[in-house]
């Protein structure tokens, strides 16, 4: 049998010591793959900068297409399913990636607006792997929740959870929105916080988009006085809007789902599903090149309150606004520029399950801790 060739984005992690026993590797900038590199490819392996459709494939032999992330706007998965072509999606894969960088935001948002956030209610919009997991989390740190999903509401099976309506759910004083981006439908979410609604916000209310740009009206939103506009994921990225950028208190581009175990996951879920597809029995050995957990926390202060005690803690974990920092100019041009390269070199950030916190002195630190997944050491 000739040898299966595979095209990879290349910001896929340990892709080729992943994938390299299936065949032969080719690994290409995501936004670069062409209709002439997938033409002799037996598989083609995405992140969401590619755009998978008939103008790339139609003259390809491929017949496994893998994305290792969770959107789904960059697959025309008509064309693939009308063409026979494979396909899987790593779904739920980044979900605790953004649920973390949620709570790390409303944690810096609460010290620099002086707020305690078990007396706020928190709105989240799309309650699927990543708005159920930061649901958790939040539920965990006391936060009061409001949850909208019309599709999960209206399913009669899925009775775990009260759910309210999207007007209800803008009266959150914290705002997330976390469903895919439909331009058309019952359940359109292009638009779905337009003008109207945000018009109706009050100063005092909070609105953060980590899951695709469009879904919250770019223009309204930048022009409404809020307590905090947080950004991570914007219309025409990387050209995002200026006056929206410079009306952001943080804006992040597009990073929220890139924690390391994040991206490995949705590269491994591919892999293993492309095994099954050919038959080949997956092999473990590129786990070898993971890289050390890292160092032991301390938290010893027995005078801070868990709040703020919590709040060090996460900052040493991961700062987002060291993401926003890393591509901020007064020139948005050179925004524009930075904003993909940083995503491809984005630095290592590691989830709170990998990070080991000790000589906790205080029983329901240790207990809260725990039920956010940091390991505890003593
Ligand atoms: N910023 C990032 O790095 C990042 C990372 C992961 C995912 N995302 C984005 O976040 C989205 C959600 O990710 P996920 O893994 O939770 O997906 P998911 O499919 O598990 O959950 C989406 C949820 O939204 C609900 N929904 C659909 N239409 C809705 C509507 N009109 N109103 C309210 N709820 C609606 C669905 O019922 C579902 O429960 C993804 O589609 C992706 O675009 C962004
Ligand atoms: O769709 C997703 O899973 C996320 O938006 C993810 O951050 C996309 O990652 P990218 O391919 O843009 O690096």
């Amino acid at each position: 049998m000739p040898t299966r060739q595979i095209v990879i984005d290349d910001a896929v992690p340990y892709a080729a010591d992943m994938f390299g026993h299936l065949g032969e590797i080719t690994l290409l900038p995501g936004k670069k793959i062409t209709p002439s590199d997938v033409q002799n490819a037996d598989a083609l392996i995405v992140r969401s900068r590619t755009q998978v459709n008939q103008n790339l494939l139609t003259n390809s032999r491929v017949q496994f297409v893998g994305s290792t992330v969770v959107g789904l706007d960059h697959i025309d998965q008509t064309y693939l399913q009308k063409n026979d072509i494979h396909f899987y999606s790593a779904q739920g894969c980044n979900a605790n990636s953004v649920a973390e960088y949620v709570i790390h935001v409303l944690f810096d948002l609460a010290e620099r607006h002086g707020f305690d956030l078990q007396h706020k209610t928190l709105g989240i919009i799309g309650v699927g792997n990543v708005g159920g997991r930061l649901y958790q989390k939040a539920q965990n740190l006391g936060i009061k929740c409001l949850l909208n999903d019309p599709p999960r509401e209206r399913d009669p099976k899925d009775n775990e959870l009260n759910f309210v309506d999207l007007d209800q759910c803008l009266t959150a004083d914290i705002i997330t929105v976390h469903t895919p981006l439909y331009m058309s439908g019952v359940d359109c979410t292009y638009n779905l916080i337009n003008a109207e609604h945000i018009s109706r916000l009050s100063p005092e209310q909070i609105l953060i988009n980590a899951a695709r740009g469009g879904i919250i009206n770019e223009a309204a939103w930048a022009a409404q006085p809020l307590q905090a506009i947080v950004v991570d994921c914007w219309e025409n990225e990387p050209n995002i809007d200026e006056t929206l950028y410079r009306s952001a208190d943080l804006a992040t581009p597009h990073i929220a789902g890139h924690s390391l175990e994040a991206k490995i996951a949705g590269g491994e879920m591919v892999y293993r599903q492309l095994c099954r597809h050919w038959q080949i029995e997956p092999q473990n050995n590129w786990q070898t090149l993971l890289p050390p957990d890292p160092q032991p926390i301390e938290i010893d202060s027995r005078t801070e309150s868990s709040q703020t005690k919590l709040h060090r803690l996460f900052k040493e974990v991961y700062n987002p606004y060291n993401d926003d920092s890393a591509i901020r100019d007064k020139q948005i041009q050179k925004v524009h520029l930075a904003f993909e390269d940083y995503r491809r070199t984005y630095p290592l950030r590691r989830e709170w399950h990998r990070h080991r916190v000790q000589n906790i002195k205080t029983p329901h630190l240790a207990k809260l801790l725990k039920s956010l997944k940091f390991i505890i050491d003593g």
